[in-house]
């Protein structure tokens, strides 16, 4: 090799009978300074080897490493069911299978039942997933039954008996649609400014028909979980089934069905491939047993009409801001818990409310308690509406000022 020619030889001190006293004496000396000279050729020798040891030694580590990461990217995901004398018993998701195992045994003291785990091709425990590696469980919201119901949403009963017509009554009386014979749709999409309540009604209708509310934003899919999109449709949708009877709720769904032309979005091919994902799962989805899907969006006009083809989101329902008289309806319901006194008068206080959107008015009888609370009042009073919805306004005009100046 290139860096460890032969070692230099080992010198030798060779004297002649016949040679003098002072002759002697000067081959040893030659002698003696040779023997220097070869152990400072060997010295720098080995500071050589020792610094290309050091070399070696950081790309082996370096090679473990990847070597680590390789084995953790291929490793499977399972739960813990059970931990009995003779290992672990794990369940694989996505194919239910059951195993008994071993976990390697740096873990064995911290597995409990129900930890999420990797585990490698021979199903050995490699990992125990927290939180934050459990992405599945970050991107969804998963609820058995949310607490909203019908009556706390107000201005939106016509919009309420749609829903309830597209997603209670599929799930209630699945019978009574077969005998019928018409499909219930697919998918309903509810569009409409912010704030109005959308995400209240999906919540109501899964909670008042007793299923389980998924739910999943679609701007985080495309911002927090890039490069995961389409697994974590395909697993929205295992959830579901695991789960069922339940609502899926996609949210903001724009971020991920924006049309093509929208260059800032839609030219991300992950985002594509997570809508493909999605239609993919719909149009998959003919035996859809009792799962319902819903999304709602504030961008209506970006979407995709892909997505809203028949067997997608083939129900449209339109939620607007309220009028006067949904929006004292709205105050009612954010004022039935609070003390307010008899002078005040909900529906004058709705009409001076134009352009507030449901969630404005939850603010304005929150800000109105604040007022009467820092004034050491137990009553709310008109004047506390009436600067709330000062305040409120000033707050606007700030936001706008600073939009503004942004851009
Ligand atoms: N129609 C309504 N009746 C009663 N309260 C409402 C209504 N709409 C909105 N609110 C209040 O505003 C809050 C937010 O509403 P919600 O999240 O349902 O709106 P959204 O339409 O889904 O909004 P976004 O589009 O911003 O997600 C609710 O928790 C509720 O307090």
């Amino acid at each position: 090799m290139s860096h460890s020619p032969s070692l230099p030889d080992r010198p030798r001190l060779e004297l002649d009978p016949e040679m003098s006293e002072t002759e002697r004496l000067e081959a040893i000396r030659q002698h003696y300074r040779r023997i220097l000279q070869v152990n400072n050729e060997l010295e720098d020798r080995l500071d050589d080897a020792q610094g290309r040891r050091g070399e070696l030694k950081t790309d082996v580590d370096e090679l473990k490493r990847e070597n680590e990461v390789l084995k953790t990217s291929s490793l499977y995901i399972a739960s813990v069911e059970e931990i009995t004398d003779d290992g672990v018993v794990i369940k694989q998701h996505g194919n239910n299978q059951e195993v008994l195992t071993q976990a390697a045994t740096r873990l064995d003291a911290d597995l409990r039942p129900g930890d999420r785990v990797a585990i490698n091709d021979s199903f050995a425990v490699q990992q125990v997933l927290d939180d934050e590696t459990d992405s599945r469980a970050q991107a969804m919201q998963v609820t058995e039954s949310p607490d909203v119901v019908y009556d706390d949403i107000g201005g939106i009963n016509e919009q309420i008996r749609e829903v309830r017509e597209a997603v209670e009554d599929p799930l209630e009386n699945p019978e009574q649609f077969e005998a019928v014979g018409v499909e219930p749709p697919s998918g309903v999409l509810l569009h409409g400014p912010p704030g109005t309540g959308k995400t209240m009604l999906a919540k109501a209708v899964a909670n008042e028909s007793d299923a389980t509310f998924i739910k999943m934003a679609g701007s985080e899919l495309v911002r927090k979980f890039i490069g995961e999109g389409s697994r974590l449709v395909r697993d929205l949708f295992e959830l579901a089934a695991d789960r069922e009877p339940a609502v899926i709720f996609i949210d903001e769904i724009d971020a991920v069905a924006a049309k093509r032309t929208d260059s800032k979005t839609s030219g991300d091919a992950e985002v594509q491939r997570t809508m493909m994902q999605l239609l993919s799962e719909m149009d998959g989805f003919d035996d859809r047993g009792e799962i319902r899907i819903m999304a709602a969006t504030n961008r209506f006009d970006m979407l995709d009409e892909a997505i809203l083809r028949p067997g997608r989101f083939d129900r449209l329902i339109e939620v607007p801001e309220p009028n006067a008289e949904g929006r004292a309806r709205i105050l009612e319901i954010h004022t039935e818990d609070m003390n307010v006194a008899e002078e005040a008068d909900v529906s004058t206080i709705a009409a001076d409310l134009e352009g507030y959107s449901g969630a404005d008015i939850a603010s304005l009888a929150t800000e109105a308690g604040m007022f009467a609370i820092r004034d050491g009042r137990t009553e709310v009073t008109q004047a506390d509406f009436e600067a709330a919805r000062e305040k409120l306004q000033d707050a606007d005009k700030t936001e706008e000022r600073v939009i503004n100046y942004q851009y």
